[in-house]
């Protein structure tokens, strides 16, 4: 799958994503406490870090769902707007690709295209939805209720539907947690592809697993820190053991305000 070129937004250039000392709040609370991160064109960079260390409170600063008070964001050498951040992919922390609604897996994979608040779909949507879901292994799944579909074919269901937009930069928040050997090589490989043909990648990480050679650079917060930026840690302590728990969700002021349920792009 090829990444569209981001002409419509005029020049870019610079690094995919540049966030320095970005301090975010929740609730009156400081969480982050200045913390940076740069990709390149075709890097892929892991945000690693134990429970509760800002990696969630982090990606959702980078996409828009949460305002930053203090640093700064830009992608592709621009400040993050909302235009800017049309070149995103994101797929938050674990969501049901289903969220109460009867639709086919083909259907969820089209909404990615659809623009905030509007409902037309552009006319190589077919076209585009099959080659998202071909590049997850999961054509034979497109007229599936997703409700029906297994928790690692629904995150793949959701990593399909942030690709039909064919994003320049691509964020994902723990794909990997509770899905099965067979999807998390299913999203090694297409992860790789995308890689290859120049897209930058942010991914929230527990445990390296099957993405361990696409890793380029990893990022350890801790206590909304950062404590290491370099070669991936294979040992993160307690997060290694087996039996931890990866998976408590959080909510999105964005998605409870839209009820998007994950199925909507950055703003
Ligand atoms: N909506 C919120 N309001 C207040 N505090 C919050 C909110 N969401 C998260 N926090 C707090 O922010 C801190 C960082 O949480 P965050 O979810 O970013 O951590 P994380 O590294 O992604 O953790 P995990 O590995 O458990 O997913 C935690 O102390 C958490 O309790």
């Amino acid at each position: 799958m090829t990444a569209a070129n981001p002409a419509d937004l005029g020049p870019t250039t610079g690094l995919a994503l540049e966030a320095t000392d970005v301090r975010v709040s929740l609730q009156g609370t400081e969480i982050l406490h200045g913390v940076s991160l740069t990709a390149a064109s075709g890097e892929v960079v892991a945000i690693m870090g134990g429970n509760g260390s800002g990696k969630s409170t982090f990606v959702r600063a980078i996409v828009g769902a949460i305002p930053h008070d203090a640093g700064t964001i830009s992608m592709f050498g621009k400040e993050a707007t909302p235009d800017a951040r049309k070149l995103i992919g994101y797929v938050p922390q674990r969501v049901s690709a289903a969220g109460g609604v009867t639709a086919t897996a083909q259907e969820v994979v089209a909404s990615g295209l659809l623009g905030y608040r509007t409902l037309r779909l552009p006319r190589d949507t077919a076209a585009r939805v099959r080659e998202a879901l071909t590049a997850l292994s999961v054509a034979d799944l497109a007229r599936r209720d997703v409700s029906r579909l297994s928790g690692g074919q629904q995150q793949r269901i959701l990593i399909a539907r942030a690709l039909v937009r064919k994003p320049e930069l691509l964020i994902l928040d723990e794909p990997m947690a509770g899905v099965d050997l067979q999807s998390q090589v299913a999203l090694a490989h297409a992860l790789g592809h995308l890689k290859e043909h120049g897209v930058s990648i942010v991914i929230v990480l527990h445990e390296l697993g099957a993405l361990t050679r696409l890793i380029d650079r990893a990022v350890v917060l801790e206590h909304g820190c950062v404590t290491h930026v370099g070669a991936p840690p294979h040992d993160l302590g307690v997060h290694a053991l087996p039996g931890h728990d990866h998976e408590h969700p959080h909510e999105d002021p964005a998605l409870s305000a839209g009820g998007t349920l994950g199925l909507e792009g950055p703003r």
